[in-house]
């Protein structure tokens, strides 16, 4: 279990195998609730879940989106409100998404935003929803131009990890996980990034004792961020962003199709590195560790060699970034393994420099 604590918005953070079982009974006294999932995991997991709550007396729906990042969009948005509007939602209808991040940040959103706000609940099924979007509050859509660009903070009241649920888990999807968590301990934690080193073939085999550790290592990192700075206004939270911009920029321009969220992130946490390098904050042997630790997870480290985009585009998308501030880029760079600082005056030639590294 990993507290979250946020005054008001506190919540747990509960990690457990056949945890999913549970969360009708954890739950409590019977209401309403629109589960939210998508077409991979509503045979899975969403509709045992949906059961569960009507046998416990809930006035449940089930919606289902399509799978993958273009359900990240307000087309998908509206739908949800629909099915909120059939139900009659109110504002004690519980939103319970079940799925990868994906179904997080959408059924997220439309939970911020339906009646300004309703109980939202977490059931992340992939890694890197159990890792890393279903905790923190982050939920939006994408829009054609930018990732991400519109969206809220809107806490879920709860978040379960059913370990179990990770077993059907595609490896390329586990691989997009796995980005994530090699993030904490490049940003925060040193110890953690030697021990994913270490026990690399470990993790990579699914070794469940393994798996919990990730989880709640990852958990309680971001757990510690977000209590820190919950609304990303000092700039603590920023350091969560280390790789995104970069890799933000990739997903929009391959039109969310191509790349995974992980794997864009993990070019652009080599793209980030290989920038600090050239500005002499980090040695090579650093940029050289971190390519290796993700490649080990089956990860790539720089644009696939059929996906060419043009650097100025590159650039431009990378502007619209939420960090930017007078259209001018602010990144997430690493000073060591372990530790990342906000550098807001990075000249755009030397990120078209580091850019052009893809050919
Ligand atoms: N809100 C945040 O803080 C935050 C953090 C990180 C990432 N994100 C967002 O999360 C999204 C990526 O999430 P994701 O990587 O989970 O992708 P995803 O939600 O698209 O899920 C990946 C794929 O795995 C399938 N799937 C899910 N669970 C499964 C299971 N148990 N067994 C078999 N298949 C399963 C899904 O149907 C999908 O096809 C991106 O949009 C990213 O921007 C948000
Ligand atoms: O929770 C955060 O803060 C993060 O930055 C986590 C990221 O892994 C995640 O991809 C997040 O959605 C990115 O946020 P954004 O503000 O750059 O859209
Ligand atoms: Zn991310």
């Amino acid at each position: 279990m990993v507290p979250v604590n946020l005054g008001p918005r506190s919540y747990q953070v509960r990690i457990g195998a056949g945890l999913s079982k549970q969360v009708a009974i954890e739950l409590g006294n019977p209401g309403s609730a629109l589960v939210v999932s998508d077409t991979n995991v509503a045979p899975l997991a969403a509709e045992n879940l949906t059961q569960q709550l009507a046998e416990a007396g809930w006035n449940v729906r089930l919606a289902v989106q399509p799978a993958g990042e273009t359900a990240k969009s307000l087309r998908e948005i509206e739908k949800l409100y629909d099915q909120l509007i059939a139900m009659q939602a109110d504002r004690s209808t519980h939103v319970i998404a079940v799925g990868g991040g994906v179904v997080g940040d959408a059924a997220g959103f439309a939970a911020a935003t339906y009646a300004r706000g309703l109980p939202f609940i977490q059931v992340p099924t992939t890694l890197l929803a159990a890792v890393d979007s279903s905790v923190g509050g982050k939920v939006g859509v994408n829009l054609p131009a930018a990732k991400n660009i519109v969206g809220a903070f809107h806490q879920p009241k709860a978040v379960f990890i059913d370990t179990d649920l990770l077993a059907t888990l595609p490896p390329r999807e586990f691989a997009a996980g796995m980005a994530e968590v090699v993030k904490y301990g490049m940003i925060l934690d040193e110890s953690f990034f030697d021990w994913l080193e270490a026990e690399q073939p470990k993790i990579q085999s699914h070794d469940p004792t393994f798996l919990a550790r990730i989880i709640q290592r990852s958990c309680e990192l971001k757990a510690q961020v977000v209590e820190a700075d919950e609304f990303e206004t000092t700039g603590l939270r920023a350091v969560l962003n280390f790789g995104h911009t970069f890799g933000h920029a990739y997903e929009a321009l391959a039109k969310y199709g191509t790349l995974l969220h992980g794997e864009a992130v993990s070019i652009g946490m080599i793209d980030a590195a290989t920038l600090a390098c050239q500005l002499g904050r980090i040695p090579e042997e650093v940029v050289s560790r971190l390519t290796k630790l993700l490649q080990s997870f089956q990860l790539p480290v720089s644009l696939p060699s059929g996906m060419k985009l043009d650097p100025q585009q590159i650039i431009a998308t990378m502007r619209l970034d939420k960090k930017s501030v007078g259209g001018k880029l602010r990144l997430i760079l690493p000073t060591r393994i372990g530790h990342v600082e906000s550098v807001r005056d990075v000249s755009e030639e030397l990120v078209l420099k580091t850019v052009a590294r893809h050919g």
